[in-house]
């Protein structure tokens, strides 16, 4: 798989404040990479260092293996940028606004009115002629995701896409930047980490200035596995006949036909269950042993 995006050894301070240390990343093309971090972990200055918005102090950002170089465009041809707020002239209609985008590209005027058509489709704005000003939320940034893949970027840069959104125009937004995917590589922040459950191949975290990959992530997952067990039981009666369990070795949470044990083994575990389970003639709906969310992971790393 190609790399488009290599951030080698990246460093940016704000007077004595270091948001970014020593920063080593790759983004592979084709694929949707979710980049999480807290407020105020150094997301947005992340991405503008790659937009070439802010200058670094040191390293080295290369996109399709061209440099970064601070204020210098060269390289924006490779990317499409959504800002966390997008600015619009809400008085255009979505393809004014698009065709004053365009223009400013310079794109012939055939080319740029039969990509506004297409991209007005995938966003699904391609019915609406009502002003920007009029626009909910999430069709403001179904039509700043449409801008910023007009010129068929390489790579679709999103800031914090979905944080403004109700339910709903967070999901359309996912399932937009999903479909997406077919025609460029996308790399959108967030601190809502079941989003990038929902979508992502790959992510990372920012924390503290450093990135923890998302192989890393992956081993903290494992480490963090095997160590719940589920067990649903068919009535709340059954439940009773468990204050003869081992609890003292497997704490449990309990409801009202669920327990959720702990232990260091979970196989262990399963297995001290069966058995019980088996002498006791207990009958089960459910068994099974419980992977961490990455809210579980997250709330691990940055404690
Ligand atoms: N131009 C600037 N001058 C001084 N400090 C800045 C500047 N831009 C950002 N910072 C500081 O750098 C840190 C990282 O900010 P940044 O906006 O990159 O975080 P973020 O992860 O995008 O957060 P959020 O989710 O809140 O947008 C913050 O402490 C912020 O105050």
């Amino acid at each position: 798989m190609t790399t488009i995006l290599e951030v080698s050894h990246v460093s940016k301070s704000f007077g004595s404040q270091q948001v970014l240390k020593n920063i080593e990343m790759e983004v592979k093309e084709g694929t949707v990479l979710g980049f999480i971090g807290k407020n105020g972990a150094g997301k947005t200055t992340l991405m503008k260092c790659i937009v070439g918005m802010l200058p670094i102090d040191s390293g080295e950002i290369r996109l399709a293996n061209v440099p970064v170089t601070f204020r210098k465009n060269r390289t924006n041809q490779f990317i499409g940028y959504l800002p966390d707020v997008p600015a619009f002239y809400d008085e255009m209609t979505a393809v004014q606004y698009l065709k004053f985008c365009g223009d400013i590209t310079g794109m012939s005027a055939s080319k740029l009115s039969n990509k506004i058509s297409e991209m007005l489709a995938l966003v699904e704005l391609e019915s609406s002629n009502k002003s920007i000003g009029s626009y909910s939320r999430g069709m403001k940034q179904r039509l700043g995701i449409a801008q910023a893949l007009l010129n068929e970027p390489k790579l679709l840069i999103c800031d914090e896409p979905t944080s403004a959104l109700d339910p709903v125009g967070r999901k359309e937004i996912l399932e937009l930047l999903r479909r997406v995917k077919n025609q460029t590589t996308v790399l959108f922040s967030t601190h809502i980490l079941s989003d990038v459950e929902k979508i992502c191949d790959d992510m990372m975290l920012l924390h503290e200035g450093k990135i923890i990959s998302g192989t890393e992530i992956e081993k903290l997952k494992a480490s963090h596995k095997k160590k719940q067990v589920l067990l649903e039981l068919m009535n709340s009666s059954d439940r009773e006949k468990f204050t003869e369990f081992d609890y003292q070795n497997h704490p449990a949470e309990k409801n009202d036909t669920s327990l959720i044990f702990q232990g260091e083994d979970a196989l262990q575990l399963q297995q001290a269950l069966f058995q019980f389970l088996a002498v006791k003639q207990i009958p089960v709906k459910k068994l099974m042993i419980l992977e961490p969310s990455l809210e579980d992971l997250f709330q691990e790393v940055v404690k």
